[in-house]
């Protein structure tokens, strides 16, 4: 049984009281670039470069300066209520990088609550939370956030709960949905396939909107790749989790395929041959029957009802549908038994079940006003808390798990990003080495590098001869990524948003480039710096196929296209994808 302890240090313990300098002998590499013109050290917000920024605690003790965005990729994918408008224009139209935010401490408060004062207040973990926000302490992922709902005043009659019969087009990129037309207006149905004919729902816009959402409520005529959805909490107005419970895996795969071939004619002016795309979004982890669902999940964020009753929020909204188990969350995920917990005075649980270690760690967010109660599980489990100020704080245990990936154990502080998928990281750094063919003796940049992992991969395969430079914006992640990849000479770690110090390094020419950006990608003026480096292969991993597709774009004005794009199924049953770009000039 692990239970949250009584009132010890509620995190956010300051690194310098630890040790004074963070860069082991031998930790921070030089590459062969700094024979080239010198550059001003980059520093973190506290003014700490890479030899001097504090490394880690050791994992019994609280967390030293914990932080950072997420993967979302939400988490890569965690995902905010509330997504931008169907059709990936807010991947396309954006203009850069989104901006790193980890450090910056948050917006205090979060939507909804019950305002009742907080089961087992005086506990240790209760305690903890009327200790005042450290400096030292930072935000945590996205995805622990609580967002702010949108506050609009649609103008026009409401259309919601409306009812047309409608002929359903092609999938749109982005929230798993198709196209439809009414009238001559464009609605985006969820819960539907192309080439059926249902009858849908008007679940947001009025007489004025450019585009309705709907969700098919009754299917008049099916597709082929239909199916019965396995999930009792999947359907019109329940879970918004998953997207694709009602189609086959096969058809889940053809449907994603779809979407990346629109975004790369679209955005980049691409055929799939001319992106050395073969067409296909390959399956991960072996191929699944109809109506088998994969348990891939290692992180789930759960919402919190009024009742203390746990759920999953329902698609673009702050509602929560309960549940009592999540089909596609790991086996250790489900083993924590959230579920079938009172969580009253609880907002947010993150329950993280690490595929490569038995680490578990779950990070709570005390509803508004509530102390965090006593938590008690039937697994060993670490417990962190997030507090108003979206301050990360150790209630019990590490807060950190660790993985296993391309033969090594990494670290992954606070909730920070780490691919969900038990398969995600060796398929993606596969591909990654695949198309890069790192030969011994290269410098190579891994950019947006979270803890390390391509540039862990990458290091070995240059060499002593070689050199890695990693840059991640978020300080916690830099911390792991330093931590993770200590025994390796050739690497080095910067914490600074990409945008910021690509320009400042002075490198003016590498071998090769992995980029992993966020969903909103890397956007014009990156991309245009990168092609001007001269890389002999740059490889893009991708999660957002509109955001590839535009950066795409900008690379080949740069000189830049694309020889081989492979897609990978990372996320099943929902609309996410995985997608790996390698470029080469095209002079070459
Ligand atoms: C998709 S994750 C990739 C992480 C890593 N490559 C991996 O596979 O584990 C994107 C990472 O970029 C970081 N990030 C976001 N915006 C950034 C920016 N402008 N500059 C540098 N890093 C950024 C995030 O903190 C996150 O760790």
């Amino acid at each position: 049984m692990t239970r949250n302890n009584p009132p010890r240090s509620s995190g956010g313990r300051s690194g310098r009281s630890g040790r004074t300098s963070g860069a082991k002998p031998g930790q921070v590499a030089h590459p062969r670039w700094s024979n080239r013109p010198s550059r001003p050290a980059a520093t973190d917000r506290e003014g700490l470069t890479a030899q001097t920024a504090p490394l880690a605690p050791a994992e019994d003790r609280p967390a030293a300066r914990p932080e950072r965005e997420r993967p979302s990729r939400d988490g890569g994918q965690g995902k905010a209520a509330g997504g931008g408008a169907p059709g990936g224009k807010g991947a396309a139209s954006g203009k850069g990088a989104a901006p790193g935010k980890g450090g910056a401490p948050g917006k205090g408060g979060s939507a909804g609550g019950s305002g009742k004062k907080g089961a087992g207040a005086g506990s240790g973990a209760g305690a903890a939370g009327r200790k005042p926000a450290r400096k030292q302490a930072v935000r945590p992922p996205k995805a622990l956030r609580t967002a702010q709902p949108a506050m609009r005043t649609p103008s026009g009659e409401p259309l919601v709960g409306e009812r047309y019969e409608v002929e359903v087009g092609p999938v749109a990129h982005g929230g798993g949905h198709c196209v439809a037309r009414h009238e001559g207006r464009v609605l985006f149905v969820r819960h539907a396939l192309p080439g059926e004919r249902v009858i849908a729902e008007v679940t947001e816009g009025t007489t004025t909107s450019r585009f309705l959402r709907a969700d098919a409520v009754e299917v008049l005529e099916a597709a082929k790749d239909r199916i019965p959805a396995p999930c009792p909490f999947a359907g019109p107005g329940k879970c918004g989790g998953c997207d694709w419970q009602h189609v086959t895996p096969g058809g889940q795969r053809k449907l994603k395929a779809q979407v990346l071939t629109e975004q790369l004619a679209k955005l980049a002016g691409l055929t799939p041959a001319e992106a050395g795309w073969d067409g296909s979004v390959e399956p991960v982890g072996g191929k699944l029957q109809a109506g088998e669902v994969p348990a891939w999940r290692t992180r789930v964020q759960y919402a919190v009802d009024e009742e203390g009753s746990v759920g999953l929020r329902k698609h673009r909204s702050h509602d929560i549908q309960p549940i009592d188990r999540c089909l596609i969350a790991s086996e250790g995920v489900t083993e924590l038994g959230i579920e079938s917990r009172d969580w009253t005075g609880v907002a947010t649980i993150e329950a993280i079940a690490s595929s490569g270690s038995s680490d578990r760690q779950i990070v709570l967010r005390p509803a508004p006003g509530e102390q965090l109660p006593l938590v008690e599980l039937d697994q060993p489990v670490s417990i962190s808390r997030v507090d108003e100020q979206d301050l990360f704080h150790r209630v019990h245990g590490r807060t950190f798990v660790r993985e296993r990936a391309a033969g090594r154990t990494w670290r992954i502080s606070n909730g920070g990003f780490w691919q969900i998928h038990p398969e995600a990281p060796d398929t993606l750094v596969a591909a990654v080495l695949d198309g890069l063919d790192p030969q011994w003796g290269e410098n190579a940049l891994d950019l947006y590098c979270g803890v390390g992992l391509f540039a862990g991969a990458l290091a070995e395969r240059v060499g002593d001869d070689g050199a890695v430079l990693g840059i991640e914006s978020a300080k916690q992640a830099v911390v792991d990524a330093r931590h993770n990849l200590a025994t390796l000479d050739n690497v080095r770690i910067e914490c600074d948003r990409v945008e910021t110090l690509l320009p400042r390094t002075g490198i003016t020419s590498t071998d090769l480039i992995v980029l992993d950006p966020p969903r909103a990608g890397a956007g014009r003026e990156t991309v245009a710096h990168l092609a001007g480096l001269e890389a002999r292969r740059i490889a893009y991993v991708a999660c957002d196929p509109a955001a590839l597709a535009r950066d795409l774009a900008f690379f080949r004005e740069g000189g830049y296209r694309p020889v081989s794009l492979r897609a990978f199924d990372l996320f099943p049953m929902t609309h996410h994808f995985e997608c790996v770009a390698i470029l080469e000039p095209v002079a070459s």
